[in-house]
């Protein structure tokens, strides 16, 4: 995505309304002409009839002209805007995880929103105007030099001058209007930052600081803001200067010449009449050549952004990576495990279960985040079968988000694979290990729409009966019935018009509503009352049943009934058993056992 192959995939639109604009000078240009001519029929007392008729059609001609140029380069504008706003959407929708979580949401904003705006006005308008202008320019100083070329020098002269000085100011202009765009994006990225935060804020009693630093960021926009526009007022003043000293000095040589009978009078109008189109074309060329470098700017963010690493780019290397693995694999003659071959069972339709050679197996998993000092995942394997409840515990850190992000290929190791029913995660086209497995995060974000629209977010084609069959396995029946519009109840942003609880069983609901093969719940108890986490944790043991449930759990009452635990600390696999058998021979799990479970124990024996 470039400046120029932007203009060019919009290249017939942009032409037509370029090319109107060119008759629309053609047709202003030849004015003065027509008028020298209207006042030497009337000097010479023939009839002033066509020449009348002639100009009247052209400034019909001219407005029409004018109309459809500029309908034609706004429209191609927006068609421009359209394309880098679909684009860099697409592009942020399907960017890898790491590479999203370094951008800053604010900066993301300003240049989807405000950079392609500005790229719009650099690439239609100015491109437009640059040529028109240009093409005017050109045109008045060859019909000047045709009417009086000394004059034309005398013009020239002071003309050349403001030029320069307008020169000047246009390329100053284009800087300050960079650090304004920079200033107001800040200003973009701080705000965003405190509202997302806004409870914290408000809890810490930091709103007048906030406002205080928002409004220095909002000040920083507002001076380079004003750079700009005391720039911009200097541009059309410092042309009327060089103007104004060339009409006089045409007026008075010209009067003098005319006088003597050297300079016809129609000769002397028409040139007087051209000077004043001239000026107006150079000063819009100036702003105009401005503007576009302005205009570049902000496509050269917006392919920034538009380059942000994709997650199709990682399936492919990938697999490209797989084929050179097998590629020697079959060198060495060595038959790799029938399930583990990349590729095998990857045509399988996304959602459909198979036989399952074993749910999930991590074989010597090493991850480390971008720029981490330490990985985050060290060596991990481990083999968990088709059905069953698994936890996994252990101290912040430990690196059992990670775990899961992996699993969902967020990410992918370093070392080792992951396998799932057997198949190399890496071999599965995303869409299909996406749909085969169900996540619950900790903070479980729900999106704006009804509940209904929430709870098939993944799978809009439920039936009402598979949407029933997951809200009662969720424990959400009664919510739902409770709600003045049922499953039609609209839902604020993030899901408000739920409590914590209810939202987290909602997205368990949505989870289960896909028949995952394995389902990942990150915490999903933690906003859970007491009531509400038993019912859960039935929940979970019958899911268990149907397919292997892979739970992170700080609350280690609710692992107690798991059917094995895998104890992580610092990114290795410590231990795994079960409640009893860590507790016996495992410190790591007894500390944490018996800080968490401590509550619990005593509450039980009241
Ligand atoms: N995006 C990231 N960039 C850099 N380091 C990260 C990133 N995400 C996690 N880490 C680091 O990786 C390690 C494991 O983090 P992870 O979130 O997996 O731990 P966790 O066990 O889930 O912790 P918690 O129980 O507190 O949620 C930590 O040291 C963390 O600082």
């Amino acid at each position: 995505m470039n400046t120029a192959a932007i203009a060019a995939r919009h290249r017939t639109l942009l032409a037509t309304g370029i090319l109107l604009g060119v008759a629309g000078t053609a047709a202003t240009l030849v004015q003065p002409l027509l008028i020298g001519d209207l006042i030497e029929a009337v000097a010479l007392d023939r009839s002033p009839v066509w020449p009348i008729v002639l100009i009247a059609s052209l400034f019909v001609a001219d407005a029409a002209l004018a109309a459809g140029h500029f309908y034609l380069i706004g429209r191609a504008g927006e068609n421009m805007v359209l394309d880098m706003r679909t684009t860099l959407t697409g592009r942020l929708l399907h960017s890898r995880l790491g590479a999203f979580h370094r951008l800053e949401h604010g900066d993301v904003f300003t240049r989807t929103v405000a950079d392609t705006s500005v790229a719009r006005i650099a690439l239609s308008s100015s491109l437009s105007q640059i040529i028109t202008s240009a093409l005017t320019t050109i045109g008045c100083v060859a019909v000047m030099a045709w009417i009086d070329w000394q004059m034309l020098l005398v013009t020239a002269g002071c003309l050349g001058v403001a030029s320069a000085v307008a020169l000047g100011l246009a390329r100053a202009v284009r800087a300050a209007a960079v650090t304004n765009r920079e200033d107001t994006s800040d200003f973009g990225s701080g705000l965003l930052r405190v509202l997302g935060a806004l409870t914290t804020v408000k809890a810490s009693r930091a709103e007048a600081r906030e406002a205080e630093h928002i409004g220095e960021l909002a000040d920083a926009a507002r001076r380079s803001g004003i750079r700009v526009t005391r720039l911009t007022a200097l541009l059309m003043p410092s042309m009327n200067v060089g103007t104004q000293v060339s009409l006089a000095v045409v007026i008075a040589w010209g009067m003098a010449r005319t006088a003597t009978g050297e300079l016809p009078i129609e000769d002397l109008t028409a040139f007087i009449m051209y000077l004043f189109y001239l000026v107006s074309p150079l000063v819009m060329l100036f702003m105009s050549l401005g503007e576009l470098q302005q205009g570049r700017a902000a496509v050269d963010r917006v392919r920034e952004l538009a380059a942000i690493e994709q997650e199709q780019e990682q399936e492919q290397e990938q697999k490209q990576g797989q084929k050179q693995d097998q590629g020697s694999a079959r060198d060495q003659g060595s038959a790799r495990e029938q399930g583990s071959k990349p590729g095998s069972g990857s045509g399988s339709v996304p959602g459909r279960r198979r036989e399952a050679a074993g749910a999930i197996e991590f074989r010597e998993v090493s991850f480390r985040h971008h720029r981490a000092a330490a990985p985050a995942l060290d060596g991990i394997s481990f083999s968990l079968p088709p059905t069953g409840v698994t936890a996994v515990v252990g101290p912040s850190g430990a690196g059992k988000t990670t775990l899961f992000q992996l699993i969902e290929r967020f990410h992918a190791p370093d070392r080792g694979s992951i396998h799932l029913g057997g198949t190399d995660t890496a071999a599965l086209p995303l869409a299909e290990l996406r749909a085969r497995i169900g996540l619950v995060e900790q903070e479980s974000p729900l999106m704006r729409g009804t509940v209904r629209e929430n709870l098939t977010y993944a799978r809009p084609d439920a039936t009402e009966a598979e949407m029933a069959d997951a809200i009662r396995a969720a424990h959400l029946d009664q919510v739902v019935e409770a709600l003045p519009q049922g499953l039609d109840t609209p839902l604020g942003e993030g899901g408000t018009g739920l409590s914590g609880g209810q939202r987290q069983r909602l997205a368990i609901a949505r989870a289960l509503l896909t028949r995952p093969d394995l389902l990942l719940l990150d915490e999903a108890t933690a906003h859970l009352d007491a009531d509400a986490e038993a019912a859960l944790r039935q929940t979970i043991a019958e899911v268990g049943t149907r397919c292997h449930v892979l739970t992170i759990a700080h609350r280690l009452s609710a692992t107690i009934d798991a059917d094995r635990i895998l104890v992580v600390e610092d990114g290795r696999l410590r231990a795994r058993g079960s409640h009893t058998d860590l507790m016996d021979r495992d410190p790591t799990y007894r500390r944490l056992a018996t800080r968490q479970l401590a509550p619990a124990a005593e509450g039980a024996a009241r």
